[in-house]
């Protein structure tokens, strides 16, 4: 955002926030209202316990200045004793209500929050950092909850305590509290000023928080790389110099907060200045009908609205940086999913028939078109290849086959029935996938099998890990975890643990990107075996470098940059002198090389 519309925006809160206050107030607070109503009850009655206490303060006044009765005197002193018990059981109760109310609130954000994040598109998460994300469920839903618990009910508090002595004083002595108040438009205008800034650094810590979030999970999730590289000085530096950065920005922040009190001191002294001046001006004064004890009321009533006063002045401050918060949430639930059910979704579909790929286009940014006018047909039941050199489209085919990304033109359908046409859900359950980069989950070998079907028998499980060879190594491990992201296994181990769990969901359509590339020959053959089995009668799509391992495909489809340049048969294609006889030839001198 530029200098110039930043400056022209409202310096305490702008439409947009006000939007973002109803929003949250709709969405967490309003089913609550009832609870809320009985916090504002007890809060005017904290405030009225003030008022009472400045009437019955200046009632023993007049007992002691003038009438001198001890017994008097003593029922004063027991009705403000009383009064400041009522005060001591609401400020008790209050924050029980609105401590429940907030926790409540964080729950059901973070609920929809994370509930929102698993709508969301892949193509979101690939371009937010995870940092961005974290922050926003763990740290921000908390921060703002706690402000809406506590730090919004003491404001409430504070400014009904101004507001209800304020009157009381005007109704007590109107002359001398607008002349008490003139330094009013001076706090206005410190205030203003002081919230601006606030928000504005706010908003930059918040920025630069989730940058720092984002360099530290690099960090640790990349720390074989920075080992084996002896990087750990340049790490720590690059890490220590954003925690400096930090550091100086939530303390800018901190001293402008912190410039809010001394300019209510000061205009408190001014005030307490112009009272004992102008009241005691007043007593001298025959013209006016003020005694002593009516102007040490009033004082004790300005002190009273002071300490109020300067903390709504601190809240005001924290009321902009929870504003900048609440913006970061709502823009979670801003991003809106691309990828849904249509309103006529169907649930079934002929899983087993031909996947038609028409005229598609796709490209992950304009600048970079990867498909333009796609044409391919996947029989139904038959083992398909796609081949090609690195990076020209392979693996992007098969995440538009499930729809993790749609085509920006042209249409994808499977036995005849378009995909978009069908629900995602659906559409993705016909699908088994032995993907290039396996997720492995912090759990047991035989957990991260059974992740796929959650529903799957013991013996169930067991035949797919003695199909993809894993099952020797689930006896010795045992139920010990794998590591962080699967960190304790080596990358053959994780490829069976993916190919295990492909046997697992026994899905009608099988998609293997290099499902096999990180295995010695002997595993693989006997993997392939069992690999056979599975994909017979399944419409079977593979991705392989290794143009050894398809020859015996039905159909090999070619790709050079995102077209398709040959299709056929294994034979048929060596014998084309294409792209494919001269991969072939490559790699067969490679091997024999080797
Ligand atoms: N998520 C993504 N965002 C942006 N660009 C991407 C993304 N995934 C892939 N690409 C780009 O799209 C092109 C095709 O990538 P793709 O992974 O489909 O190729 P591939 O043929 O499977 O490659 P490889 O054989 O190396 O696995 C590449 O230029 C790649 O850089």
């Amino acid at each position: 955002m530029s200098k110039a519309r930043k400056s022209k925006r409202g310096p305490l809160y702008s439409a947009q926030d006000r939007d973002n206050i109803r929003w949250f107030w709709q969405r967490y607070l309003k089913s609550k209202a009832p609870w809320l109503v009985l916090v504002l009850f007890m809060l005017l009655i904290q405030g009225l316990v003030y008022q009472q206490f400045l009437s019955n303060t200046e009632n023993g006044l007049r007992v002691i200045f003038e009438s001198g009765s001890m017994r008097d005197l003593i029922w004063v002193c027991a009705i403000v004793f009383g009064l400041f018990f009522v005060r001591g059981a609401m400020s008790y109760l209050v924050p029980l209500v609105t401590v429940w109310v907030s926790n409540s609130a964080i729950y059901e954000m973070r609920r929809d929050l994370i509930g929102h994040l698993m709508s969301l598109d892949l193509a979101y998460f690939e371009r937010t950092k995870s940092g961005e994300i974290i922050l926003k469920v763990v740290t921000q839903t908390q921060l703002l909850g706690v402000f809406v618990a506590l730090s919004v009910a003491n404001a409430v508090r504070d400014a009904i305590t101004v507001i209800i002595v304020a009157a009381y004083l005007i109704w007590k002595n109107p002359i001398l509290f607008t002349s008490a108040v003139v330094v009013l438009p001076f706090v206005i205008w410190i205030m203003n000023v002081i919230s601006d800034r606030v928000k504005r650094g706010q908003n930059e810590v918040e920025e630069a928080q989730a940058d720092y979030m984002n360099g530290i999970e690099e960090t640790v999730n990349g720390m074989r790389t920075v080992k084996i590289a002896s990087q750990e000085a340049v790490e720590t530096k690059r890490l220590m110099r954003e925690t400096e950065r930090i550091r100086k920005m939530i303390t800018r922040v901190q001293m402008t907060q912190s410039l809010a009190m001394p300019s209510i001191d000061l205009s408190s002294a001014i005030v307490y200045v112009l009272v004992i001046g102008g009241g005691g001006y007043m007593v001298l004064s025959p013209e006016f009908d003020v005694d002593g004890a009516g102007i040490i009321t009033f004082l004790l009533g300005m002190v009273m609205i002071f300490d109020p006063a300067r903390l709504l002045a601190q809240f005001f401050g924290g009321l902009q940086a929870n504003l900048i918060l609440l913006d970061k949430i709502r823009g979670l639930y801003k991003e809106t999913p691309s990828i849904t059910d249509a309103p006529d979704a169907a649930d079934r579909f002929n899983t087993g028939g031909d996947i038609v790929l028409r005229d598609v286009a796709f490209s992950y940014s304009p600048e970079q078109p990867l498909f333009e006018g796609l044409n391919m047909t996947f029989e139904g039941g038959k083992v398909s290849a796609i081949v090609g050199s690195t990076g020209s489209g392979k693996t992007t085919i098969l995440s538009l086959l499930s729809r993790l990304y749609d085509v920006q033109a042209g249409q994808i359908s499977i036995g005849g029935q378009p995909i978009d046409k069908l629900k995602v859900a659906s559409l993705r359950g016909a699908f088994s996938v032995v993907a290039q980069d396996i997720v492995i989950f912090n759990a047991s070998i035989w957990d991260n099998i059974r992740y796929v079907n959650p529903d799957a028998s013991d013996d169930e499980i067991w035949r797919a890990a003695e199909d993809a060879e894993i099952a020797d190594l689930i006896r010795a491990r045992g139920d010990a975890s794998v590591g962080p992201k699967g960190a304790q296994l080596s990358g053959g181990q994780k490829q069976r643990i993916a190919i295990a769990r492909a046997f697992l969901r026994d899905a009608p359509i099988l998609l293997l990107d290099e499902a096999t590339s990180a295995l010695d020959q002997a595993t693989e053959e006997r993997i392939k075996t069992a690999l056979d089995r599975l994909t017979k009668g399944k419409t079977t799509i593979v991705v392989a470098h290794r143009l050894s391992s398809i020859s015996d495909a039905d159909r090999i489809f070619v790709l050079e940059d995102g077209q398709l340049v040959d299709q056929g048969k294994h034979d048929q294609l060596l014998s084309g002198q294409g792209l494919y006889a001269q991969l072939y030839q490559a790699q067969k001198k490679g091997y024999d090389r080797a």
